[in-house]
């Protein structure tokens, strides 16, 4: 098949790509040229540079597509930063995708959020594809509107609401990480089955249905499990409990039994991706040495990010 994937050099549009052309489908990738995309793309064929807002511009990569992926958009923290910009790539961008299918006939798979869901820890587990949405805030916002979009669309579409899937380099510490509840609920998958899901998608019977794209039973933990494993790895150690929010934040555990069934991706445990993202932000050997004389200031460096603490 002939797929195009906006957003191909994004965290999970880069496993996407990579998996859909090991598959055998013809892959265009459509991007920012950012200067990570360009280091990313080295080597790369069959790129559009194009700005999602562009609407001729994606009405040209379109034509001919038998699928399109549609992954570029802005997530939080970036989307608090410029809400305008934000809604314009995240909405408007979805718009222009969603107009370029229509007129050439092609399929949309789109990428959504479990943040949809909102806050939910009140709620039994897991969230269910028919749970009720709510907007929390901007980001959720534009996702929900783009569902609501894409399920208008007179051509053949298909919504993934993603889980956690953490990136293959370092997040840089942010007043976010402190907004989790540290007892909050939440489901992480391997960015690699992330990829998986979508590549395994796009041949499959997914047309006119919501999936719900998260690692399972063994990748479901508490907050406090994630983050507490990243922070020992750095040798940082645990961090206080009233440096974190008690508001209720929106991750939880995801019913996929439909979506493993029908997309056969779950393929790494919680331990497995942790042992990624470990690896993948190892800091430099030189750097690793001198972490045990910087700790109590790397510490208070963070803490000084939480606005609780
Ligand atoms: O103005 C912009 C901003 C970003 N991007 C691209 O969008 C992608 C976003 O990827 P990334 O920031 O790494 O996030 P992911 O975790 O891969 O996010 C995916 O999964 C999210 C749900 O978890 C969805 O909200 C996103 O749309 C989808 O790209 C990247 O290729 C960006 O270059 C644009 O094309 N235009």
């Amino acid at each position: 098949m002939r797929v195009l994937v906006t957003g191909a050099f994004g965290n999970i549009g880069s496993s996407a790509v990579a998996q859909l052309r090991r598959q055998g489908h013809e892959v265009r990738c459509f991007d920012v040229p950012s200067k990570a995309n360009l280091r990313r793309a080295r080597g790369a064929t069959n790129v559009v540079w194009a700005d999602i807002r562009d609407a001729d511009a994606v009405q040209r990569a379109v034509r001919d597509q038998d699928v399109v992926v549609h992954l570029a958009g802005l997530i939080p923290p970036q989307v608090a930063e410029d809400p305008q910009t934000a809604r314009d790539v995240n909405v408007g961008g979805t718009g222009n995708v969603l107009d370029a299918v229509a007129r050439h006939n092609s399929r949309i798979l789109f990428a959504s959020t479990l943040d949809v869901y909102g806050p939910t820890q009140h709620l039994d587990p897991p969230r269910r594809v028919d749970d009720p949405v709510a907007r929390t805030d901007e980001y959720s916002g534009h996702k929900i509107r783009c569902e609501e979009l894409v399920r208008q669309s007179p051509r053949p579409w298909a919504i993934y609401r993603f889980a956690d899937v953490p990136p293959d380099e370092a997040r840089r510490p942010h007043p976010i990480m402190f907004a989790i509840p540290l007892d909050n609920r939440i489901e992480l998958v391997h960015r690699d089955d992330a990829g998986l899901a979508v590549a395994n998608g796009v041949a499959a019977d997914i047309w006119g249905g919501t999936w719900l794209i998260g690692g399972g039973p063994s990748c479901q933990v508490r907050y406090r499990d994630m983050l507490g494993r990243a922070l020992d790895a750095f040798g940082l150690g645990a961090l206080p409990d009233s440096a974190f929010s008690t508001e209720p934040y929106c991750t939880d555990w995801l019913d996929t039994e439909e979506s493993q069934r029908v997309l056969r991706f779950q393929r790494h445990s919680f331990d497995e991706i942790m042992a990624y993202v470990v690896e993948c932000s190892r800091p430099a050997l030189a750097a690793r040495l001198v972490l045990p004389l910087v700790r109590p200031l790397a510490r208070r460096r963070i803490l000084k990010l939480s606005p609780h603490f």
